[in-house]
Order: structure tokens, then C-alpha cells, then sequence
């Protein structure tokens, strides 16, 4: 029997004598190791506070105390203390536990996380909410210094300060972002106050103040006497102090015996505190702490060598990410004026290469979305060509900056959308669903959706020669098959995209032309809408003259479909043009490529000639794609259309496989196939 078997609460944990905890401690880690190497998952994050989610939930009562991760993706050993151990193998799959903290998967998930930086926000909320309610019980807030570099932290910092809550903010600091932290914070909080260091320090300080007339030299006797408050004023707690918080630290965030001491003198206190703690990213596993880079978001690996699953492996089909690195570093070769924009995600977005390439022209801005956004359309002011590389989810963080300092005076701006459409196992936090919506509103903007990576690349290039905003949408994962980034030709792009043009991928095969004189008798057996009794029909449709040429084109054309597909989903679309084709139904496929503007030539001649519609996307129905096409079919009277959306019900997708999320909300071949089957259908009643 483990340790942990016999912990489903803090209750149980505090049961357990300190001096056992450091074994607890190897469990935990053994038994996250384990799970994560079968699921993937977010190891190193989830390693390096052990010691302190233990600490934590040996002094604080959980959930009576409420407990915010920040991001949520460190949690894992939080979630196997509070009762999830017995399913933690189900880790990030579909219907099992979150990857993420979730207020919905257990009370002791005070918050429900993904994106970065609301932990400090969440907890003064909650902290408030508890006052006013008089609940005396605590809050904390576990942020991570990565995410210490968005604007979001120093607004719950603000506020949180200048108010009486009651708001313990833990800032745990292993000097990692994703990759190594950045930024002016980074560089302060990491500071090694070695005492050379502060002795110059000291020296030049002091000779400062003397200098300074009168008021000057008390300071320095004041100071020269508080050696302590010397050290406080000048360590990473000056600038919380700034903020009207009580620091303590920075202290080991392994050492727990330490940890549980500071805290429980921490807990006594009322009012704002910082608890700074310095941890190792990925500690306790040996592959973790020499690369926390790659073990940061990992995929299944081998325990023993630390090696992925997929590793060795000579991957054939590169993911869209190495083709839009690839490419754009390619561009940026002849184009002194592309700039490349990451928000702390370099490996993530493929902008290591460009990096190495062009040091001067890459910039890592930090977790800070929206200064990722104004600043490169100040560059864009001076002529330059940001490439602004950010997912698809994270983007959303940038909405008014897109649409205020980009859009309006319409700098050239290229947004590279990644992780756009069903991302998978990291969930409804982080699917980019929503993309196409709150960009197409906004004027000056232009949005393209590739159908593989091949596209993908001809894409880009448009992008850069095109003049003013634009975002190139793109899925998580890889590409079809369609190129191979070792082919030399693969960016010689001989058809270059025309902006607002869409490509026939797929004609209907032409069927003969029923004679007038032809009748045509078809047995139509339809469940009635309103009762299930089953009717049958017999529908004889004659060809007489031309003012039945539409019924006579319905019975033609109700074997004729029209499929308009956004983006990766053209993939979807051609798999259900073979189905169909097979039903005796001929489909015509497009690849809409722009989402803004649309094609409305192309689309309102073939809704004239095949008026029964289908439009695909992997976006939410509200506002996407689809709508698009519907609105531009009324506003052109196309009224005798019908048009069947495929795309994600107005509702938040899961975490699971990306097979399973798109079969299970019908954003697939099947659902395009039935979507099909339920218009030709209709139309023979
Ligand atoms: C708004 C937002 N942007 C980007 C990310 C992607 N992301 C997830 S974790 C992470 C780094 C967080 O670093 P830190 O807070 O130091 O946590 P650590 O992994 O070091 O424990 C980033 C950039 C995110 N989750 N949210
Ligand atoms: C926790 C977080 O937000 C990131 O680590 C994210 O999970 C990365 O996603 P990808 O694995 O798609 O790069
Ligand atoms: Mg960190």
C-alpha cells in the first residue's frame, strides 16, 4: 500500500508525519512519470512543485481554503492529493481528467485555467467574494514566473495591494517560461544577490546618497544601520513591496519542512502577501531537468531514456508549424523587412529557426499577447513586416489591439494563427474555435485558411505581399502529406494565391439531362418530420416546359451538392466526396481558402447552378464561416438555397484526441456525408 493510496483529501494528508512527506513526495512523482509518459502531458511544470503543492495542502484546509493555479498545467500532483489519483491514468483523455485545474472536476479546483496569468485576478476575486460573505477562510495564488511577464499579473497585483484582502500570492520561480523566462522581470527576479554583489552595491549606493543634499546622508546612516532592510530593498521583493504586498523570500521551493513553516506563519497574517519560492523545472527526473524545454509539453516517451515515443523516427509529413518556420524564415532570407513576434512560445509557434537566423529580427515579448500585437504595429508603422505568431487561442487576448492599433489604420500586419480549429488534448481552454468571429469583423482584415500545409506556404507569401492586415489560419499537427520540406520547390509557389480567390478541388460528374418528355418516377420513403409513422411517397416529376426546369434541375440537382470547406477541413471534405459519389450523389467541392473576403463570384454562380449547400469548418457556427456564406447568399437573394453548417454547435469542446473531439462534434467526413444524405432527401419529398 502507497502513501498516496490512502489520500483522497487534506484531511488524510495531514494525517501523514512530516517526516514521511519526502517519501509521499517520490510517490507523487513517480506516479505522475508514469501516467505521463503513456498520456503526454505537462511534465516539468507539473514536477517542480511537489514540495509545494504538499506544503500547501499540509497548512491550508482545501477547498475550505481556495487554491488558484495559475495556467493549471502544474497541478498534476495537486489533483492526485485531492481524490483523482484512483483516475489520473485517464489524464487528458476524452471524458477523463482535465489536463488543466477544472472547477467542474472537483471543489478543490477553485478556478478553472489554461491561459496565463488570471490566478492573481481569480484569487482577489474570490478573496472578496469571501469577505463580503464574511468567510475568513484563505486564498492562494500560485503563479509561475513565465507567467509573471503579462500585464494581467501586475493588474491583480494593483488592485490586490491597495486593497485589505486577505490573498497569499505564491510566485513560483524556476527561471522558465516554456522555454528560458524573459523580459527586464526575469533578469530582476533571478538576480543572485552574491555579496560582492550587494558590497558594490552598498558602496556605490551609499556614496549616492551621501552626495544628495541634506535628506541624503540620514538615508545612508538608516540604511547603513538596517543591513536587513538594505538587502529587502534592493532583492526581487522591492517590487512587490512596491505593490503593498508583505514578501517573504526568495526560499528553496524543495526544502519542505521549510516550506511548511513559512506558511504557517504566512497564514496568520491578514492582508497581502508574496511568497517568492525558487524551484527546478522538471526536479526528480533527470531527462526533465536537463531539458524542461521539451519536457515542458510533452508526448508519450520512454521512462528510462527519456526519448519520445515518436523520436528516431525520420517524420515523412512534416506539421504545419515546421512549414510556416520553415517558410517564413525562407522569406525573411530575401526580405530584410520581416520581423517575427512570438509571446514566450518560440519552440511552439517554429520560430526557433528564424531565431538563430535572424537574432536581430526575432522577438520573444513573453507572455504578453497584447504588446506582441501593438508592437509589431508600431514596427509595421516603420515599414517593417511583423510576423505575428501566436495560437489561435491566445490570440484572443489581442482582440482590441488587432482591431485598434493594427486595423484601423491598416498596417501590415501578418498574424500566423496556429493551434486554429481543434487542438485536442489540452481542451476547451485552448481549441482555437473562435478565430474566424472575431477577426472577420473587423474591417481591413483578411483571413486565410489553408487546406495543407503545401497551401500553407503559398500562403504566407501572399501574406507578406500583401498590404495590410492578415491572418493565416492553421491547424494543430501535421500536414497531409502535401510537401516535403526538403523538397527545394516547395516555396517556388507556381500558383501564388489571388487574394479573395477559392479553388474547385472537386467538379460533379456532369449527368445526362433528363428529356422533357422523360418522366421520371421516383418512390421516396421519408420518416415524417412530425410523427414517426413512416410515409411513403410517390413523386412523379414530369420534365413539360421550361417552368419546371427548376423541379426538373430539383430531381437533377438533388443529387447535386455543393460542399464549400474552410481550411484543414477540405481534407474532411474530399474523404466525403468518395462516400458520396459511391451514394450516387455528385458532389462538388470547394476549397473556400479565404474566409475574408469571400469568394462571392465563385460561390453565388455555383449556388445558382447546385442550390443545395453544405459549408465546413472547424469553428464554432456562430459567426464563422458558415455564416459568412449565409449572409452572403441573402444579401445576393440566393433565396432558393439550402444550406446545411458543419461546425462546432455554439457550445465548448472537451479535451480528447483531435479523431475523437471532431467525430464526436460532427466536424468530419461523416457529418458532411450526412449532412448530404439529409439535403438530397429533402429536396425529393
Ligand atoms: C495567455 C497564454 N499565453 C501562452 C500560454 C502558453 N503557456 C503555457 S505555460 C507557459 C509558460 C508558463 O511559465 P511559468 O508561469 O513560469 O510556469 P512553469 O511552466 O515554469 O511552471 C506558457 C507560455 C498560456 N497558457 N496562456
Ligand atoms: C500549458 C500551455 O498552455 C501550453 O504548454 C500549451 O499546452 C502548448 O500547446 P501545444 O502542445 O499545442 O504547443
Ligand atoms: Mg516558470
Amino acid at each position: 500500500m502507497t502513501l498516496l493510496s490512502t489520500i483522497k483529501n487534506g484531511i488524510d494528508l495531514k494525517k501523514i508525519p512530516r517526516e514521511q512527506l519526502p517519501a509521499l513526495a517520490r510517490e507523487i512523482r513517480e506516479r505522475i512519470i508514469a501516467v505521463v509518459s503513456k498520456r503526454g502531458g505537462h511534465l516539468a511544470s507539473s514536477l517542480g512543485v511537489v514540495e509545494l503543492t504538499l506544503a500547501i495542502h499540509y497548512v491550508f484546509d482545501i477547498p475550505g481554503d481556495s487554491l488558484v493555479w495559475d495556467v493549471g498545467h502544474q497541478a498534476y500532483a495537486h489533483k492526485l492529493l485531492t481524490g483523482r489519483d484512483a483516475h489520473f491514468d485517464t489524464l487528458r483523455t476524452y471524458k477523463g481528467i482535465s489536463g488543466f485545474t477544472k472547477r467542474s472536476e472537483s471543489p478543490c479546483d477553485a478556478f478553472t485555467v489554461g491561459h496565463s496569468s488570471t490566478s492573481i485576478s481569480a484569487g482577489l476575486g474570490i478573496a472578496v467574494g469571501k469577505k463580503l460573505k464574511k468567510n475568513r477562510s484563505k486564498v492562494i495564488s500560485v503563479i509561475g514566473d513565465g507567467s509573471m511577464t503579462a500585464g494581467l499579473a501586475y493588474e491583480g497585483l494593483n488592485q490586490a495591494g491597495d486593497s485589505d484582502s486577505d490573498l497569499i500570492v505564491i510566485l513560483n520561480d524556476n527561471d522558465m517560461s516554456i522555454s528560458p523566462n524573459v523580459g527586464a522581470l526575469s533578469s530582476f527576479l533571478s538576480r543572485t544577490l552574491s555579496a560582492n554583489y550587494l558590497q558594490n552595491m552598498k558602496k556605490d549606493f551609499g556614496s549616492f546618497l551621501k552626495k544628495l543634499p541634506g535628506i541624503g546622508y540620514d538615508i545612508y546612516q538608516f540604511a547603513k544601520k538596517s543591513e536587513n532592510s538594505f538587502k529587502t530593498f534592493v532583492t526581487p521583493g522591492m517590487l512587490f513591496e512596491a505593490f503593498d504586498f508583505d514578501y517573504f523570500g526568495p526560499i528553496n521551493g524543495h526544502r519542505l519542512n521549510h516550506l511548511i513553516d513559512i506558511m504557517e506563519n504566512i497564514k496568520m497574517l491578514e492582508e497581502p502577501v508574496l511568497l517568492h519560492v525558487t524551484t527546478t523545472k522538471g526536479k526528480g527526473y533527470s531527462p526533465a531537468e536537463k531539458n524542461p524545454v521539451y519536457f515542458h509539453g510533452v508526448g508519450a516517451f520512454d521512462v528510462t531514456t527519456g526519448n519520445g515515443n515518436s523520436s528516431g523516427k525520420k517524420n515523412p509529413v512534416p506539421t504545419y508549424t515546421e512549414i510556416f518556420g520553415k517558410t517564413i524564415t525562407k522569406l525573411a532570407e530575401k526580405n530584410e523587412h520581416i520581423v517575427a513576434v512570438t509571446a514566450a512560445m518560440p519552440e511552439g509557434t517554429g520560430l526557433i529557426g528564424f531565431s538563430k537566423k535572424f537574432p536581430d529580427r526575432f522577438f520573444d515579448v513573453g507572455i504578453a499577447e497584447q504588446h506582441a500585437v501593438t508592437f509589431a504595429a508600431g514596427m509595421a508603422s516603420q515599414g517593417m513586416k511583423p510576423v505575428v505568431a501566436i495560437y489561435s487561442t491566445f490570440m484572443q487576448r489581442a482582440y482590441d489591439q488587432i482591431l485598434h492599433d493594427v486595423c484601423i489604420d491598416s498596417h501590415h500586419v501578418v498574424f500566423a494563427l496556429d493551434r486554429g480549429g481543434i487542438v485536442g488534448e489540452d481542451g476547451p481552454t485552448h481549441h482555437g474555435l473562435f478565430d474566424f468571429a472575431f477577426l472577420r469583423n473587423i474591417p481591413n482584415m483578411t483571413i486565410m485558411a489553408p487546406k495543407d500545409e503545401q497551401e500553407l506556404a503559398a500562403m504566407l507569401v501572399a501574406a507578406i505581399q500583401h498590404n495590410g492586415p492578415i491572418a493565416v489560419r492553421y491547424p494543430r499537427g501535421k500536414g497531409v502529406g502535401a510537401v516535403s520540406p526538403d523538397s527545394p520547390d516547395y516555396l517556388l509557389i507556381d500558383n501564388p494565391i489571388k487574394i479573395g480567390k477559392a479553388e474547385i478541388i472537386h467538379k460533379r460528374s456532369t449527368t445526362t439531362r433528363k428529356t422533357n418528355a422523360e418522366i421520371v418516377t421516383q418512390k421516396v420513403t421519408a420518416p415524417r418530420k412530425t410523427d414517426t409513422e413512416i410515409v411513403s411517397q410517390e413523386v412523379t416529376s414530369l420534365e413539360k416546359t421550361s417552368d419546371n426546369k427548376l423541379f426538373s434541375n430539383a430531381a437533377e440537382t438533388g443529387k447535386n451538392i455543393l460542399i464549400i470547406a474552410a481550411g484543414r477541413t477540405v481534407q474532411e471534405g474530399i474523404k466525403a466526396v468518395e462516400e458520396l459519389e459511391k451514394m450516387g450523389i455528385s458532389p462538388t467541392l470547394v476549397n473556400a481558402r479565404f474566409i475574408k473576403p469571400l469568394d462571392a463570384e465563385l460561390i453565388l454562380e455555383l449556388a445558382k447552378e447546385i442550390p443545395l449547400i453544405i459549408t465546413v469548418e472547424e469553428h464554432v457556427l456562430d459567426g464563422g464561416f458558415g455564416s459568412a456564406v449565409l449572409e452572403l447568399l441573402a444579401d445576393n437573394d440566393a433565396t432558393g438555397c439550402r444550406v446545411k453548417r458543419i461546425g462546432v454547435k455554439n457550445r465548448f469542446v472537451e479535451h480528447g484526441s483531435q479523431d475523437i473531439l471532431r467525430s464526436e462534434y460532427e466536424v468530419d467526413a461523416r457529418a458532411i456525408v450526412r449532412a448530404a444524405k439529409q439535403l438530397t432527401e429533402q429536396i425529393a419529398l
